[in-house]
């Protein structure tokens, strides 16, 4: 959608093997609370979810909130010991970052540290649908395709845009990009309206508009795509335990994403070459489990680096496909 927005010139086709509600970002829960690359510099990282907070806060003020299932929610990362680090980077983006106060304190007597903030949310499967409306209505072609090798794309198309997550391992065999298999509950709960995160990153509540997600597991090298009821019990423990009328929670649903993770993001320009021919790649993949957090700050990284291939391949004679 960026680069259809940011290079009306270009003509944009998305090739996926599964669309929503069959991918990842269908899993996630879609808070905003990003986790850290350890590869990545944190003003990097900063930009990234700065520009994903205010390009979804617009959102949120807007007629189109309800349909793009975004919306503000405010609550409370609890901790059982104070952390060394006591303000995250991303404590002056969120909206009202503090600590809590002794008096919501004493609603998790296991936890002695909080803090409370108000963020985004958002409910990913009416987003995804909600983007590919805006995708069909620039003029992006969708088709289910399954790619095996990027070089298959080189005779229909100028610039080919990798962003298959943890599909990047088999396709074009990255050996530093692994799962971390996570399993989630979506359930309803309508009385729930603050979110509350363990400090630990394990267990969470996160109310959307209309069911609530409680996780989680951070199975690392699990490739398994199965729910398992033993850790479904184990969350729903857990969860109870941060906020417990969610004995009451009923129509329990299981889901589980393989987070593609990786130390840095890989948002670079390759280009692959055979015969003389070449084929320019952008890679946007590997963002493990905060990719929702930082989609729009990568996707616009994305965009601008297609604007340096075509800038590339307008000095060259390959123009035709553009
Ligand atoms: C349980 C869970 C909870 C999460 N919660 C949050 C959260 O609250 N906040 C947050 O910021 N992040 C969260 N995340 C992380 C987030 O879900 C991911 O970082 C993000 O979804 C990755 O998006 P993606 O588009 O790269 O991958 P995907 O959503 O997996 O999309 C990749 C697409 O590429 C396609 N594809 C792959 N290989 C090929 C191929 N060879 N040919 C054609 N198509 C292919 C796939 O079919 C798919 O459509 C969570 C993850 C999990 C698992
Ligand atoms: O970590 C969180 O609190 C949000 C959920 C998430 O990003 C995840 O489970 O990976």
């Amino acid at each position: 959608l960026c680069i259809a927005e940011t290079c009306p010139s270009c003509s944009v086709t998305v090739l996926s093997d599964q669309f929503s509600p069959n991918t990842t970002s269908d899993v996630a829960a879609g808070i905003l609370i990003p986790h850290t690359y350890p590869g990545t510099p944190i003003h990097v990282q900063k930009q990234w979810f700065k520009e994903t907070f205010t390009y979804l806060f617009a959102i949120s003020n807007s007629a189109e909130a309800s349909e793009a299932g975004i919306h503000l929610v405010s609550g409370w990362q609890v901790f059982r010991n104070t952390p060394k680090e006591e303000l995250p980077f991303w404590s002056d983006v969120v909206l009202g970052f503090r600590p809590m106060s002794e008096a919501e304190l004493q609603k998790f007597p296991q936890h002695q540290f909080g803090q409370a903030f108000t963020t985004l949310k958002c409910d990913c499967p009416p987003y995804l649908l909600w983007l590919e409306k805006r995708l069909k209505a620039s003029g992006v072609q969708m088709y289910t395709r399954k790619v095996a090798d990027l070089w298959e794309l080189h005779s229909e198309y100028n610039i080919v845009v990798n962003c298959t997550g943890i599909g990047a391992h088999q396709l074009v065999g990255d050996e530093k990009l692994f799962p971390v298999r996570g399993q989630v509950l979506k359930v309803h709960a309508p009385w729930v309206k603050n979110f509350i995160r363990d400090g630990d990153g394990l267990t969470y509540i996160y109310p959307g508009i209309h069911r609530v997600t409680l996780g989680g597991t951070r199975q690392k090298e699990n490739w398994s795509l199965f729910p398992d009821p033993g850790t479904t019990k184990d969350i729903f423990d857990r969860c109870c335990s941060l906020e417990p009328s969610l004995r009451g929670a009923q129509d329990i649903k299981v889901k589980v994403g393989l987070r593609p993770s990786r130390h840095w993001v890989r948002l670079q320009r390759e280009v692959l070459s055979q015969g003389g021919v070449k084929l320019l790649v952008v890679h946007n993949y590997g963002h493990g489990a905060g990719g929702f957090s930082v989609h729009m700050g990568t996707a616009k990284e994305a965009a601008r680096l297609v604007g340096e291939c075509i800038a590339a391949l307008q000095g060259t004679s390959s123009r035709a496909k553009l």
